[in-house]
């Protein structure tokens, strides 16, 4: 297994939406407003509890200054005003640290409601993104910003974004004390710092490039991991565990050379953050020395302007870390609005029409279709298929591999939007309709049947949210239509599991077997009760009893619902009333199994093709014979004969 590289892995080329690029980088960080209106509130007292911190810090070194100049230089130091100025200092340190848990305590909460906020409307976007965007975006990306990202932005608002806003103006502010206490010292101090803002220009420009770059590899190693623990049976079966490593150590090793860079860039910029300072303390010392020796300082002005000086460090050494910091976040809030301002073309419609008496009628009208990434010179997939399935009936779709039946059935609950024609149900398209009441309309099973990690119950259940409910006549009429839908599938080993229908299947549903898991997509699709039922190949993994079994019963249920089945089984095929033969993205022929058996060449083509397909993988009896292909073949001189 090959893992995708972050080029290839990272954000589809073909997108079109606002990536963020070009955004300054409070412009990007900006467009977070919407979600932190209702916590600015909370931020903005916590800012205001770190500036009055700040302030309370920076005047200590004034009552420093006024006990020496005052108190201990020219009138002798009286006890009492000693003890005064002591308490004083005290009281102002007591409130310092008061004013910094308020600030904490104000900032807390918004950050994580914010983040909530952030990861609701993520999953939501991504609920309603389509199977078009899902295609191309691999799962590590979409994981690695819903969590890690949003991680990030949740840190930076309760710290980062209040420390870098408190400690910017804290530097403003104190070298205006700095000022006042001295012109010369204070600006020999800006002067000696212009080295500073250099170096976190240049940190600017690096850094958010580097940032990206990770966080994208991030992403690509969470997809790695995904892929591999999700495909754990084909490694082990196939001993490619080690080849899998090999690829996730390369990947590993990619992301590790790129935060090195990243450390790089912030240990370049720490070097000027703890140099700058120490040189400037030293040279101002010198010169504070030889003022006061020229009267042009006192000793107290001295020692208060070392003293805010050193008030000043931690906000000038936490801006390093905090610019990575903030440059971190705007790498996720990008990232972020990578996903959410995709835009959605299968959405409801602005004027929705309603199926007044739903009669299950479906109808292609010259439809056609091509997946985005399709080259040009390649015709439509689908190209112009018209066909009606008359209410109650079952039609089959049938063609050679590759051929597009899946695509079409994709087509008609909306996973994919026509690219040209209409698809009508009841003679209103179905992009006419809402979505909910389309996919209320129409309910689906697919081959590679996928269950939720919760109870069988509920993922039986899941197209009948009306049945989810406490009260007891819901739940009666829940049990009754649960029993109902897995006697048709017959999926009645459900009530033998370990907790009945309230087991939960896991991840999944990979504890069960995958004709269970069949079973209970198929149990899925009966219990939703649509007007149109549209089986990508359902029962692929049963075997012929069963089967059968389930055909049988399914001929009844489908009685009032017209259904679409694509078959790759010559026996699925007997479960429809017509058959549809598909052919270079159109349809060439209608009719019975039969009358196409008879009639139409390429029909009895692939019907021998999907009998290769299955006699090599059906396990043989031992006359040699497979029982799948004596059933097939018994049904297929039975049709031939009537
Ligand atoms: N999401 C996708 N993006 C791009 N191309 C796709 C996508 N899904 C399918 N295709 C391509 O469309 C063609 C038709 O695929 P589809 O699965 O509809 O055929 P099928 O008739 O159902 O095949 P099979 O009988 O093997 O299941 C294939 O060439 C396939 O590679």
């Amino acid at each position: 297994m090959s893992a995708p590289s972050s080029e290839t892995a990272d954000r589809p080329t073909n997108t079109t939406h606002d990536t963020g690029e070009g955004l300054s980088t409070f412009a990007s960080i900006a467009r977070l407003y919407p979600y932190l209106r209702p916590a600015l509130s909370r931020i903005v007292l916590g800012m205001v509890a770190a500036l009055l911190a700040s302030v309370v810090s920076l005047a200590i070194p004034f009552v420093l200054q006024r006990l020496v100049d005052g108190t201990l230089l020219h009138r002798g130091g009286s006890r009492s005003e000693v003890v005064v100025a002591a308490a004083a200092i005290l009281g102002l340190g007591v409130a310092e640290a008061v004013l910094i848990s308020l600030r904490r305590w104000f900032v807390l909460t918004p950050g994580t409601k914010v983040e909530a906020t952030l990861r609701n409307g993520l999953y939501a976007k991504l609920q309603q993104l389509p199977v078009a965007f899902h295609d191309r975006w691999p799962s590590g990306q979409l994981l690695s910003r819903a969590v890690s990202d949003l991680n990030l932005i949740r840190r930076w608002l309760s710290f980062g974004l209040v420390l870098f806003v408190v400690n910017i103006v804290t530097i403003v502010v104190g070298f205006g004390v700095l000022f006042y206490y001295h012109w010369l010292l204070a600006l020999v101090m800006v002067v000696l710092s212009i080295p500073l803002w250099v170096a976190g220009f240049f940190f600017e420009r690096k850094y958010h490039v580097v940032a990206r770059r990770s966080q994208d590899q991030q992403g690509d190693l969470a997809t790695a991991v995904e892929e591999s623990v999700h495909g754990i049976r084909v490694l082990k079966a196939f001993g490619r565990g080690s080849h899998a490593l090999k690829g996730f150590r390369a990947q590993a090793e990619q992301l590790r050379g790129t935060e090195l860079e990243k450390a790089r860039a912030v240990a370049g910029l720490w070097l000027w953050l703890l140099m700058v300072p120490d040189v400037a303390f030293a040279v101002c010392l010198g010169l504070g020395v030889w003022l006061v020796s020229q009267d042009q300082l006192t000793v107290g002005q001295l020692l208060a302007f070392f003293a805010t000086a050193t008030v000043l460090r931690f906000p000038i050494e936490s801006i390093g870390f905090l610019l990575s910091m903030t440059f971190d976040t705007r790498t996720a809030v990008d990232r972020f609005f990578d996903v959410m301002s995709t835009p959605n073309p299968i959405d409801d419609p602005t004027a929705p029409r309603h199926i007044e008496q739903p009669r299950g009628e479906l109808v292609f009208d010259d439809v056609h279709f091509r997946y985005e990434d399709a080259p040009e010179r390649f015709p439509d997939l689908v190209d112009g298929i018209d066909l009606t399935v008359r209410p109650g009936e079952t039609m089959a779709l049938v063609g050679l591999t590759g051929s597009g039946k899946s695509t079409l059935t994709s087509l008609v609950p909306r996973l994919y939007d026509v690219t040209g024609g209409a698809i009508r149900i009841d003679g209103v398209d179905v992009r006419e309709l809402t979505l909910e009441e389309l996919r209320a309309r129409v309910a689906m099973a697919f081959e590679d049947a996928t269950l939720f990690s919760t109870s069988v119950r509920d993922n039986v259940l899941l197209g009948r949210p009306e049945l989810f409910g406490d009260d007891p006549a819901t739940k009666k009429a829940a049990d009754a239509q649960l029993a109902e839908a897995l006697e048709v599938a017959q999926a009645a080993f459900a009530y033998d599991l370990p907790e009945g229908v309230e087991t939960k299947v896991g991840e999944e549903g990979l504890s069960l077997s995958g004709g269970q898991r069949q079973r209970l997509a198929l149990a899925r699709a009966v219990a939703a009760k649509p007007s149109v039922l549209v089986l990508d190949d359902p029962l692929s993994a049963l075997d012929v009893d069963t089967e059968a079994r389930v055909t049988e019963r399914l001929h009844k249920v489908l009685d009032g619902t017209t259904a679409l089945i694509v078959a790759h089984r010559p026996s699925t095929v007997t479960l429809a009333d017509r058959v549809a033969l598909l052919q270079d993205g159109r349809v060439t022929d209608v009719g019975t199994h039969s009358e196409l058996l008879a009639r139409n060449e390429h029909y009895r083509f692939v019907i021998s093709s999907l009998e290769d397909e299955e006699r090599q993988a059906a396990p043989r009896d031992t006359e040699g014979v497979s029982r799948n292909e004596r059933a097939r073949m018994e049904n297929m001189e039975e049709e031939v004969d009537a």
